[in-house]
């Protein structure tokens, strides 16, 4: 963002009634960071970096589109998921300077890193990854059609037919989409707060689309009682776009209201990195306050946290990736918050490969009392307890089996060779599915070599070959288990032989 740009979003802050102090706070462009803040000065625990009115956030309760729209706004399912704030946020662009939030969209980012928006080229190097399957394009695009175009259609004087092309085009939505993931904030209404027009999708109880904003918000300013101060969402696991068609099985009380996702000019202008926060967003009765949670140093960047996601989510949902050093048992530079998705199939597949009977009952079974057909293995490169369980249950003899759907009760996640064997399979056909090896992402991504990728190339390998070191570090630990327990089958046996032989000596 040019100084200019910078000015200009101040200066409308400030009209908007926004206080940000500019003696400790200055917005720069950080390179390979885009925008972002700066401490000017020393700052101290606990100081009010900006504050502003809670009705200078945009979202579904603040814009006036769905009061205007009156009954129209549910009936085209705008009260679920982002699509009536994607709505709001073209319509408030739509009306230039007549919005209120007109200078803060003015400096709202019009492109993204994002895979939402890679070629087809590009997204063929991210197969095997998290990513793929969560894009939600789809999913949008029919949001798009099914509710925004009609709900369009209805209202020529809201949306006239001259301001369609430049404002409430497919290209529009999916750009305001990628704004909503990788820069909203969780609000909530101040309890007792009045409700404004229930008919305006604003009721709670129409709670049932899944969708996370991008970034956390506590309730109190961490002066009060810090510690105590309770967050409010947990961001790690944050799901797509719109449509949210992979959250289909969150529980309904786990789901955000769509009418607590908002826009927070000034707020959405820190980055973040990984373990680096030291600035958090809290919200009072009348205002949000960004207030820095530890002492920042005149020239140091003033971070918040977008919940330390793994670099598939990161790359999906914000378009880059965090390089750190990773802890034991793995070693080199990637995100220590990464995984590795492993679905049931791969382990139905595996068993059979070693069993003659038939598993559809116990699989059935599995998926009716656990309910878990994707597993997580963590950078800590242990076997998930809910995959050795399910290991477990397809390895039972019948008479195992029939106790156990008596019982209703999951197989214990114990280990032994037979489990390692299976897990050691399925991780090793997990890893087949990327197409390249460790090896060859390693040699690209060396010093020398990264410098001639593409930005998107290189986000791609550094996500995948993060998910596949998790394997090959898991994959290590089994066949070390498998050799340590061969080792002490010899020893057993020798053992065995001794005593025999003693026995036989006596005698
Ligand atoms: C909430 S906005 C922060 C402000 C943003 N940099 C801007 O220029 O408007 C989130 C976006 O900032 C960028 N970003 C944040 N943290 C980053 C980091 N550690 N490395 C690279 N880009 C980052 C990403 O483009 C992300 O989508």
């Amino acid at each position: 963002m040019s100084a200019e740009g910078a000015s200009q979003l101040l200066h409308w802050f400030q009209q908007q009634h926004g206080v940000v102090d500019t003696t400790s706070m200055g917005i720069v462009d950080f390179p390979g960071h885009g925008r972002g803040a700066i401490a000017l000065t020393d700052i101290p625990e606990d100081y009010t970096i900006f504050s502003l009115p809670r009705d200078l956030t945009l979202s579904t309760r603040t814009s006036t589109l769905p009061t205007l729209m009156g009954k129209a706004w549910k009936e085209h399912g705008l009260h679920e998921g982002w699509a009536g704030l994607i709505l709001c946020m073209m319509w408030e662009e739509s009306r230039g300077a007549d919005s209120k939030w007109s200078g803060y969209l003015a400096a709202l980012p019009n492109e993204f890193d994002t895979p939402m928006f890679w070629a087809e080229e590009d997204l063929k190097e991210l197969q095997g990854t998290a990513v793929v399957d969560k894009i939600g394009r789809h999913e949008a695009e029919r949001d798009y059609h099914e509710k925004v175009t009609p709900a369009v259609k209805s209202r020529p004087d809201l949306f006239p037919q001259e301001k369609l092309a430049q404002h409430l085009s497919l290209e529009r939505y999916h750009l305001n989409g990628s704004r909503i993931l990788s820069r909203s904030f969780h609000v909530e209404k101040w309890r007792g707060e009045h409700v404004e027009d229930a008919d305006a999708g604003d009721d709670d109880e129409d709670n049932d689309e899944g969708e996370d904003s991008a970034m956390d918000i506590d309730p109190q300013p961490p002066v009060a009682d810090k510690d105590d101060a309770p967050v409010l969402e947990d961001t790690a696991n944050q799901p797509d776009e719109a449509g949210f068609e992979d959250d289909e099985d969150e529980d309904e009380e786990d789901r955000e209201d769509p009418a607590d996702v908002a826009m927070v000019p000034m707020a959405d202008m820190l980055n973040a990195r990984f373990e680096s926060e030291n600035a958090k967003l809290f919200y009072e009765e009348r205002e949000l306050k960004m207030v820095a949670t530890k002492p920042i140093k005149a020239g140091e960047q003033i971070w918040n946290t977008y919940g330390d996601p793994p670099n598939s989510d990161l790359l999906r949902r914000y378009g880059h990736i965090d390089l750190v050093p990773l802890r034991p048992p793995l070693s080199g530079m990637g995100n220590p918050e990464d995984v590795v998705e492993v679905r049931a199939d791969l382990v139905v597949a595996a068993v059979s490969k070693k069993v003659k009977y038939d598993m559809q009952e116990r699989v059935d079974w599995w998926l009716e009392e656990a309910d878990d057909d994707v597993f997580v293995l963590r950078t800590d490169c242990e076997l998930p307890e809910e995959l050795i369980s399910l290991e477990r249950l397809l390895l039972q003899s019948k008479e195992e089996w029939a106790k156990t759907a008596k019982k209703s009760k999951l197989p214990k996640p114990k280990v032994d060779v037979d489990v390692l064997s299976v897990a050691i399979d399925v991780l090793a056909a997990r890893l087949k599915e990327y197409p390249t090896s460790i090896d060859e992402d390693e040699d690209l991504i060396k010093a020398g070599s990264m410098e001639l990728l593409s930005l998107n190339k290189k986000h791609a390998v550094v996500v995948r070959l993060g998910e596949k070191r998790i394997l090959q570090g898991t994959l290590k630990q089994l066949r070390a288990q498998v050799a340590a327990s061969a080792g002490n089958g010899k020893k057993r046996v020798r053992d065995e032989e001794r005593e025999r032989k003693g026995k036989k000596a006596k005698k």
